[in-house]
């Protein structure tokens, strides 16, 4: 591990954290949520010599997937199953509520239904992911092929600068459109208004349901913050 870079300590610190957090909590039914890109990559390692202490896992994409059953974890179809009882996932962007943005690795809609179903949703995040005002990372925005630009000029109206995440296609078939400029002082509020849009799948912004649990890898240590009710 001598060879990760500084921010990759912090993903890994997290990781370990989570690992950390949950391994209290699992029974042999317990399911776990997994979420999508490195800091959950990071996560999914730790977690296989743990794979006795549980039942299995539903994953967020086919990339998580495949690293789960290659550590010999079961993955389950999300409807085989009927409680997930933590969700651990990274963001690319978070504020101060743990209102998120979610979907820089095209993973956004499966992550947001895993989190929908589970009882608890575990943050694990380097730093560099902390905001006071969220958007400064462009906002991801699943959509249905054929309503593309649609939902761009949709978009406009609503003071974003939508931009086609060119050549990336969703593990449910459909396209990104990665929105830039926006200055997000109301997350629920935007939320909903673009999932409004005909042809939306679903956007990155993770507000009506935030994390439960934020923990946050700083060079002065994993630092852990609740949401408030
Ligand atoms: O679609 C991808 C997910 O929302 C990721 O959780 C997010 O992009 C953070 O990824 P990473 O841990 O690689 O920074």
């Amino acid at each position: 591990m001598s060879d990760l870079s500084p921010q990759d300590r912090l993903k890994l610190a997290v990781a370990q954290a989570a690992i950390d957090y949950i391994k209290p909590k699992l029974e042999p039914d317990t399911i776990v949520g997994i979420g999508t890109g490195s800091t959950a990559a990071f996560f999914i390692d730790l977690l296989a010599p743990l794979k006795g202490l549980f039942d299995g896992t539903v994953a967020s994409s086919e990339a998580s997937a495949e690293q789960l059953k290659g550590h010999g974890i079961s993955v389950y179809d999300l409807n085989a199953v009927d409680n997930v009882a933590v969700y651990v996932d990274g963001a690319d962007e978070t504020n101060a509520q743990l209102e998120l943005i979610k979907g820089g690795g095209a993973a956004l809609t499966r992550e947001k239904i895993i989190t929908a179903v589970a009882d608890e949703f575990v943050c694990i995040a380097d730093e560099s992911k902390w905001v006071d005002t969220l958007g400064a990372f462009p906002l991801p925005v699943e959509v249905i092929p054929m309503a593309r630009a649609h939902v761009a000029r949709e978009l406009v109206k609503l003071g974003g600068d939508p931009v086609y995440r060119d050549g990336v296609v969703t593990d449910n078939g459909n396209h990104i459109l990665d929105v830039h400029g926006l200055h997000i002082h109301n997350p629920k509020s935007l939320e909903r208004a673009i999932n409004g849009i005909v042809g939306v799948v679903t956007n990155g912004l993770f507000a009506d349901r935030p994390a439960d649990v934020l923990l946050l890898g700083t060079e002065n240590g994993v630092k852990t913050f609740t949401a408030r009710a």
